[in-house]
């Protein structure tokens, strides 16, 4: 079972990965995986220093994280040419990962991808999660995570499929307004749901 989790940005894609893996689901992250196809001397780093200029590297040769994000965020052509630089290449690395996994014999695997819909993988996976807050819960969390202005917040959340259409493509809809507690609960009692319907006694 291939299940696709995905949401807007600071909806808690992160925090369902990491109950995921206390329960012992393999999860795979594809915010990391963009990090490591970024490094220096990989493909897709050489084509952003291309595209962009030496201005986007830091003096370790590492891409500076912040001014590129400043610079996409208030872009959206830039926007796209970097996305059409590191998507193909985080595509095929989830692919990878996943095809590993399941050589290794795990029967459920998690992939966390914030642009899952955007990219066209819906229909890669057998069920899609979409974790889903309110705007203003959104917002809130965003500004107080990345210790960002409103304005900066904004611009990260209409980069994205707005969450209402998202929510259109959930197999299993996952609501994070209260306290992580309550995700917990939420995310133990889909857990304890899928393994019924598998009729999966020693399931983790
Ligand atoms: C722009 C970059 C350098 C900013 O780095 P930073 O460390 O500040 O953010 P981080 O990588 O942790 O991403 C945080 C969140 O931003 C959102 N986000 C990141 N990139 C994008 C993008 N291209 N479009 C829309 N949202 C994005 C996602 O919700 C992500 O979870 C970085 O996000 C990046 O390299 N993005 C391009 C790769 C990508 O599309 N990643 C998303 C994985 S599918
Ligand atoms: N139920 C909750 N109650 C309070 N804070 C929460 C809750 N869920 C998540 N958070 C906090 O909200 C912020 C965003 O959560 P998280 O990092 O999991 O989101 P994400 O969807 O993975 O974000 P991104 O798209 O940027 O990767 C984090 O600081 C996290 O600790």
């Amino acid at each position: 079972m291939l299940i696709g989790l995905t949401g807007g940005i600071a909806s808690g894609k992160s925090t369902v990965s990491n109950i995921l893996k206390d329960i012992g689901i393999p999860v795979i992250d594809a915010d990391l995986i963009a990090r490591e196809v970024v490094k220096p001397g990989k493909p897709a780093w050489q084509k952003i220093v291309n595209t962009f200029g030496n201005e986007v590297l830091l003096p370790n040769q590492q891409l500076d994280r912040e001014k590129l994000s400043q610079i996409i965020f208030e872009n959206s052509k830039a926007k796209e040419k970097l996305d059409q630089i590191t998507h193909p290449e985080i595509i095929r690395e989830i692919k990878k990962r996943i095809d590993s996994l399941q050589t290794q014999g795990e029967e459920v695997i998690v992939a966390d991808i914030p642009l899952l819909i955007e990219t066209g993988m819906v229909e890669f996976f057998d069920e899609i999660w979409v974790v889903y807050v309110s705007r203003q819960t959104q917002l809130k969390r965003l500004i107080n995570r990345d210790e960002i202005d409103y304005q900066t917040a904004v611009n990260k959340i209409e980069a994205q499929m707005p969450l209402e259409e998202k929510k259109e493509y959930a197999d299993r809809l996952i609501v994070n307004e209260g306290d992580k507690g309550d995700l917990e609960d939420t995310i133990i009692s889909i857990w304890r749901e899928i393994n019924a319907e598998k009729n999966c006694t020693n399931c983790p």
